[in-house]
């Protein structure tokens, strides 16, 4: 984590290559989510309970998208050489509870295994010719942002533009829509009181320069292309892209694109957008693994790190398992809480536990926080008592998504710390 106070952009480390791992290929980011049911799925089942599920989100079976959208998006797979994944996967949705009560079960959207697919084989495969390469690695959202969106409104408003970029409608056509809830997760989209109650110093400045990147980017590059050319970043007929649009783009950035190497002993890395691959949830304890390189004729694979059973939610672990809660609420948009298979129901979350360690100064290697980062950021989080947040969560009186979130984080902050200090 990377506060902007220590440098004039803010850098979501998770588009940053874990130096420790020697997997080719990483995700690059996350998010509380909530997803619609398929719309056609309805008597749709699924498959019947898997007795042993990859992961978290996974916990119960999920059922099958079969909604017009899906159908067009196996198609498009199909047109492009990866029908072969089709027989293995699909995708599907997944119960997933946000909440005390019975009530508070959203369905996330994410892959499924078809059949079962043993230890050591690929799940997914995905040319790279496929992938939208977004360029190369950095620490602005923004810039891959910007040629996402060209493309996207290349497809929206049927403008003219290069053929693949239409081709790639039936994907774009699966990605959660401006303003989605999913994207309303991230703090990009918090109102001010939401960033207030986070008691995250570090969280609110790094949220308001990720929104100074995207507001000079727009006027430098969308505002300008846009009075060049009428074709460009066209939103919906005669209106151009907004800010907001380019907001949205970069948390598509951050929340689904994947950090991958180039060709051996080239030293680059590149950020792609990877259909398929992109619609894996995050599992921390996923045992999957990532592989494959960002150059022509390379394939792009999720391998299993176990045998899968039909029915099973295929996860990965996002930010190289070593990102905590801040990075997952700004950059994917829900908080993380998984944690080691072992953990007790009452435990913390691994993903506090993380933050706090970098807060108190209890992971030197990776802490790039200053002495006084760490004291304002550990002094904020006393504004309010555990117990008083706690009552606050369950008064009932918090019916804003975003408000919720930033008390639960501060919650689960309080407790990582009181188990450290
Ligand atoms: C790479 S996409 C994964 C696929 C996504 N669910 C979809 O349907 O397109 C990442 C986004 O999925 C959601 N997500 C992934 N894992 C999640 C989890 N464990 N809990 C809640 N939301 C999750 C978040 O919205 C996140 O920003």
């Amino acid at each position: 984590f990377v506060s902007p106070s220590a440098t004039s952009c803010s850098l979501p480390s998770s588009f940053r290559m874990p130096s420790t791992s020697t997997q080719a290929l990483f995700m690059a980011k996350s998010k509380t989510k909530k997803k619609k049911p398929a719309a056609s799925s309805g008597g749709l089942k699924g498959f019947g309970g898997s007795s042993k599920s990859s992961t978290k989100a996974t916990a119960a079976a999920g059922s099958i998208d079969r909604s017009k959208a899906a159908l067009k998006f196996y198609n498009y797979l199909e047109r492009n050489g990866a029908e072969a994944n089709l027989k293995r996967v699909g995708l599907g949705y997944f119960p997933l509870q946000i909440g005390p009560s019975e009530k508070d079960v959203i369905q996330l959207r994410g892959v499924i295994a078809l059949r079962d697919i043993p230890k050591g084989e690929p799940i997914i495969e995905i040319p790279y010719e496929m992938a939208i390469d977004l360029g190369r690695e950095s620490s602005d959202p923004t810039l891959p942002a910007t040629s996402f969106l060209q493309k996207y409104c290349v497809w929206k408003c049927d403008s003219d533009g290069p053929p693949s970029d239409k081709e790639r409608g039936d994907y774009f056509a699966m990605l959660p829509e401006y303003l989605s809830s999913d994207c309303l997760g991230s703090t990009d989209f918090f109102s001010d009181e939401a960033l207030e109650m986070l008691q995250s110093p570090l969280i609110k400045e790094e949220t308001l320069s990720r929104k100074d990147l995207v507001h000079l980017r727009y006027e430098r590059d969308v505002e300008t292309m846009a009075e060049m050319s009428s074709n460009l970043y066209r939103w919906s007929g005669e209106e151009v892209a907004t800010e907001s649009h380019l907001q949205w783009a970069s948390w598509i950035i951050t929340s689904r694109v994947l950090t991958v190497q180039g060709p051996p002993e080239s030293g680059i890395a590149n950020r792609l957008l990877i259909p398929l691959i992109d619609m894996c949830n995050h599992d921390r304890d996923s045992p999957h693994i990532l592989t494959g390189r960002a150059m022509t004729g390379a394939t792009l694979k999720v391998v299993a790190g176990v045998d899968v059973k039909a029915g099973d939610a295929i996860n990965i672990s996002y930010g190289g398992s070593v990102e905590g809660n801040d990075r997952f609420i700004q950059d994917y948009g829900f908080l993380d809480g998984g944690g080691s298979k072992e953990r007790g129901k009452s435990e913390v979350a691994e993903a506090y536990k993380i933050v706090a360690r970098k807060l108190t100064g209890r992971n030197r290697a990776l802490t790039k926080l200053t002495v006084d980062d760490q004291e304002r950021a550990l002094e904020a989080l006393k504004a309010t008592t555990l117990e008083e947040d706690e009552e606050m969560l369950n008064s009932g009186k918090i019916t804003n998504n975003d408000e919720r979130a930033a008390i639960e984080f501060r919650i689960g902050m309080k407790k990582a710390l009181a188990g450290l200090l």
